[in-house]
């Protein structure tokens, strides 16, 4: 299909479902709705064993050199490279931590520990295990040749050379960079407090024997993961009933102990669906309810005196998904950080075909081991099981009702 007429099936889809739904949105407006709310971040300072998942909030610049001298790559003997084929006398032994004492001339070498200064006047490391000892005492090269094995001062970061961006989502990796540069308790975003509500009268918590009408609460613990996952701190009010009071009084106890209140179930059209009326009357300012995206239609988002609110579809498959795609986002950027999801571009491991594509769907996919797509069983919305194998999300566009087999498609990770 043209982009030309791609964009024209899209429009007419979208202007189709909207006579049904004025208030419908395509996804990529959401998204972009979440990306210029405006966010106030903060800072603190965090000790280094609990900074990974944490957003650097300042430029970070090494106070030192690395490595801070030549140093030994191996374990064996410092000496001239033009003495490598004669018998070398040992003069000292040269531990890791420790200043050597004499220079390197001709006809001689010093034993040295990886990690170990190179002593002055030797070129060239040759590994202990590439030579052999005489009676006296001197070692003799066995090889033809080595490398250098030195590693050399400043050849991994200058002194003073920037060596971490503000923004950076700080991994283990990073954290052995500030513990480096001599940085014990790093600048950071501080991370919002994430509120979670379910509502509805057929929940009951996954330690009780569900009855008749009943099914357990999966979407609280199920959010409180993904929080979790983020390093994020929860507050869970418990099971909201499906009366506009209770729905009230739980968003407002969420409201008061946390930055980012997510709620599941009664945001749709049924009787009992009193979720966007109730905010609507706590002064929470509506940004959109209803998005062109499929699980999770009926989501809302609100903005109460810089505070966040998401009303999630309560089906567990639609609250994961948006949780993913727009909840993280805007933890991201509270945390100041523009998190970009990994992608990666696959073919296609066998057909996908879908009756209805008025709505951009994103699916549950498995990577497999030849690095291909395989789009699994998925019934819709409520099929959270579909998921247990699942390791990635494919999105398939407004008006798009097939994929062939071998198809190049983007897949986000899970
Ligand atoms: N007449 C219409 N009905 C529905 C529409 C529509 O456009 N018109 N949209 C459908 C779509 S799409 C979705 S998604 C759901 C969203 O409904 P609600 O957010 O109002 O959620 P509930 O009705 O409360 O629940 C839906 C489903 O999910 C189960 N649920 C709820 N909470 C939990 C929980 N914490 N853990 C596990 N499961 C939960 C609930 O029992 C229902 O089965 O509306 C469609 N209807
Ligand atoms: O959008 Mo709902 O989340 O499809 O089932």
């Amino acid at each position: 299909m043209q982009l030309e007429e791609a964009f024209i099936s899209q429009g007419l889809f979208i202007f189709a479902a909207n006579l049904n739904d004025p208030f419908m949105i395509i996804f990529e407006e959401a998204l972009s709705i979440i990306n210029n709310t405006r966010v106030s971040c903060t800072t603190e300072h965090v000790s280094l064993e609990i900074s990974a998942g944490r957003i650097l909030a300042e430029d970070v610049y090494s106070d030192v050199e690395m490595p801070p001298f030549d140093k030994a790559a191996v374990d064996g003997f410092a000496c001239r490279r033009a003495d490598l084929h004669g018998l070398l006398e040992v003069i000292e032994v040269i531990p890791a931590g420790k200043q050597p004492e004499k220079a390197v001339t001709a006809g001689k070498c010093s034993r040295i520990m990886t990690g170990a200064m190179v002593p002055e006047g030797a070129d060239t490391v040759i590994m202990v295990e590439h030579t052999e000892e005489t009676e006296d005492g001197s070692v003799r090269f066995l090889k033809e040749k080595t490398s250098a094995n030195i590693a050399y001062r400043a050849e991994d970061v200058k002194q003073g050379q920037q060596v971490l961006n503000k923004g950076t989502l700080l991994k283990p990796q990073h954290i052995a960079i500030l513990a480096a540069v001599g940085i014990p308790e790093p600048l950071v975003f501080r991370q919002p407090v994430i509120g979670i509500i379910s509502t509805g009268d057929e929940l009951t918590e996954p330690d009780n024997k569900p009855g008749t009408g009943q099914i357990r609460n999966s979407n609280a613990w199920q959010l409180m993961a993904q929080a979790n996952q983020l390093g994020l701190k929860t507050v869970y009010t418990g099971i909201a009933a499906d009366t506009p009071e209770s729905v009230k009084k739980h968003i407002s106890e969420a409201f008061d102990k946390s930055d980012i209140v997510l709620l599941t179930g009664g945001v749709s059209m049924g009787d009992f669906d009193h979720v966007p009326e109730v905010m609507q009357k706590l002064g929470v300012e509506i940004q959109f309810k209803s998005i062109a995206v499929q699980p999770g239609r009926p989501t809302v988002f609100g903005i109460r005196d810089e505070k966040f609110i998401f009303g999630l579809p309560g089906n567990p498959v639609s609250s994961f998904v948006q949780f993913e795609l727009l909840v993280k986002q805007l933890v991201y950027r509270i945390m100041g950080h523009h998190f970009r999801p990994a992608v990666l571009r696959l073919p296609m491991a066998a057909e996908y075909s879908r009756k209805k594509a008025e709505r951009k769907s994103f699916i549950p996919v498995r990577i497999n081991a030849e690095g291909l797509i395989e789009p699994l069983e998925y019934h819709g919305s409520a099929h959270i099981h579909a998921y247990e194998e699942a390791n990635g999300l494919m999105a398939v566009e407004i008006g798009e009702a097939q994929i062939a087999k071998g198809e190049m498609r983007n897949v986000r990770q899970l």
